[in-house]
């Protein structure tokens, strides 16, 4: 594998003791630029389920850089932990980490403040365990909310399953998927629609799961998609994700099927990328960032696929895979990308204005960008 980077002044101070870090030297010249996909009244994901379902580890493996190993030596969550993200990522929510002993019944249980600004319920089963109680609390969960806020995105998380055989997951998986269903239909809750995600935070399936729960809630999603499908159709490239760097989560990709080995090998490479940034983009003093507008970088496998990292937002990158002689016409690549990267700016520019009541005129994000075609025409 030949590995080829193009790393532009890359400067910043970091704490590189094996983590992402903390403070990320976002470029300073898109320092104004309002990336919140969502008000700013921060609309919140919770993570609720029985204790030691494993909630804390999955928020701190996808958002803190934990290792899988060291939640081994979490403490249980006795109180409800909120943890703000948005300074370090595109992904503007709060994250409420409830105790797994949370009792509805208890007066202090305020579940108007709780459930009313909330996007999306994560509930957390331990698959490795005996989960009649957890499926008994996740109904009585979801009646709860569903009573404060009847549009929550109810996920369902079934975790651990890195301990169970492939057909004993999706025995699992069926079995919890119907128990569950049957007791909404019991509580007269059918109406009610739960997401079911095998999960584990010892592979990616933790970061794919939370992607697709992030995803319900970016209301510029099928634009994303959108521009994806037509940024990767004119420049010859087989499957793009616009990665959220700090969390690997993907907030969007073009609609062909996602493939787990792709994705891995994208969060793979944004690893790569961050840590070779850390390590010798930085001036001596320690200054500059990890991550800026100049970051780029290309890797070529050894099975003629070419891998693609460039930067779309302060937050964003955009990782593309493509075949080798596609990456022949690089300048027309190139030259979609930017037109992608300022419809991008566009989107997300529009989205400010208008939660700030300023609404832009036709120079909006309905204009479609002018990509270039493969055999070189403008369209
Ligand atoms: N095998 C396996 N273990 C996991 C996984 N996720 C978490 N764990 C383990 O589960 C245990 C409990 O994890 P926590 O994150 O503390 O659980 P919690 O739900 O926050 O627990 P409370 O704070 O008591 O509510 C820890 O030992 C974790 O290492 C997983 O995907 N697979």
């Amino acid at each position: 594998m030949s590995i080829q980077f193009e790393e532009p002044e890359l400067t910043g101070s970091y704490d590189i003791v094996g983590s992402f870090p903390k403070s990320f030297g976002y470029g300073l010249e898109e320092a104004d630029m309002e990336e919140s996909p969502v008000s700013a009244d921060q609309p919140r994901i919770l993570l609720m389920g029985r204790r030691r379902s494993g909630k804390s580890s999955i928020q701190k493996v996808v958002f803190h850089k934990m290792s899988p190993n060291e939640t081994l030596f979490l403490e249980s969550t006795n109180k409800i932990c909120k943890d703000d993200i948005s300074s370090s990522s595109f992904i503007n929510f709060q994250i409420w980490d409830f105790p797994g002993q949370v009792d509805f019944c208890d007066p202090t249980f305020d579940s108007e403040m709780i459930f009313n600004g909330t996007g999306a319920l994560i509930f957390v089963i331990d698959a490795q365990d005996d989960y009649m109680e957890a499926l008994e609390k996740l109904q009585v969960t979801v009646s709860r909310a569903y009573k404060v806020k009847p549009d929550i995105n109810f996920e369902v998380f079934i975790h651990k399953v890195d301990g169970l055989s492939d057909d004993h997951k999706i025995e699992t998986q069926r079995d919890i998927h119907q128990r569950a269903n049957d007791d909404l239909a019991d509580a007269s809750l059918e109406k009610v629609h739960l997401s079911f995600y095998l999960t584990s935070i010892y592979d990616h399936s933790i970061f794919e799961a939370f992607s697709k729960v992030v995803q319900k809630l970016i209301p510029q999603l099928p634009t994303l998609e959108n521009l994806l499908n037509i940024f990767i159709s004119h420049s010859g490239i087989e499957k793009a994700f616009l990665f959220d760097v700090v969390s690997k989560i993907y907030i969007a990709t073009d609609s062909s099927p996602v493939d787990m080995q792709c994705y891995e090998l994208c969060c793979d490479m944004i690893d790569v990328v961050i840590d070779v940034s850390c390590i010798y983009g930085l001036l001596d003093d320690g200054s500059g960032c990890a991550y800026d507008k100049e970051s780029l970088a290309i890797i070529k496998l050894n099975n003629t696929t070419v891998l693609y990292l460039k930067q779309v937002t302060k937050f964003l990158a955009l990782v593309c895979i493509l075949r080798e002689e596609s990456f022949e016409r690089k300048g027309l690549i190139e030259y979609n990308f930017h037109c992608f990267r300022n419809a991008i700016h566009e989107v997300f520019e529009v989205a400010a204005a208008n939660q700030s009541g300023v609404l832009k005129g036709s120079d909006s994000s309905s204009g479609s960008p002018k990509f270039a075609a493969l055999n070189g025409n403008g369209l």
